[in-house]
């Protein structure tokens, strides 16, 4: 099965980025990842993202610029994971899928074991190539 998910790379005005920890019982549980989800019928990914962040953390995003893609085989699921960065808007942070959450600076993404198939991104984000 393949699937498209999209992630949100989202910045506050202090240049943090948003990261949040997948909650168990959920594909790649106890990872950390950038927050998103899967595309719907008829949806963009910049239509995901809105949606998905509203519906999984109660907040408001402007997705502004394509990051690219990347394939990652998860061996039952192949999933295509294209980023967007990201200004959030507003809103209080209320976690559903997430058990934890965390704005971080670029530099310290390193202390985070990130889902495998963010790994290009955050490597990306770490030599501050986006
Ligand atoms: N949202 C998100 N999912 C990711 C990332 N990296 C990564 O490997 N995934 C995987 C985990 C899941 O297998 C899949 C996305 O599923 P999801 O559970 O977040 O999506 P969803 O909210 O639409 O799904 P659902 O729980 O409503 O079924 O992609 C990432 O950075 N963000």
């Amino acid at each position: 099965m393949r699937i498209e998910v999209a992630a949100a790379i989202i910045h506050n005005k202090e240049g943090q980025v948003l990261i949040a920890r997948r909650k168990p019982g959920k594909a790649q549980a106890g990872l950390w990842e950038f927050p998103g989800g899967k595309l719907e019928a008829g949806e963009d990914a910049v239509q995901c993202l809105r949606r998905e962040l509203m519906e999984e953390m109660r907040i408001a995003i402007r997705p502004y610029e394509a990051l690219g893609s990347h394939e990652h085989d998860y061996g039952s699921v192949q999933i295509t994971l294209v980023a967007w960065k990201a200004e959030y808007l507003g809103g209080e942070i209320a976690l559903s899928d997430h058990d934890a959450c965390r704005w971080v600076e670029r530099g310290e993404l390193a202390e985070y074991d990130f889902a495998p198939a963010d790994i290009p991104f955050v490597e990306r984000l770490r030599k501050e190539l986006c």
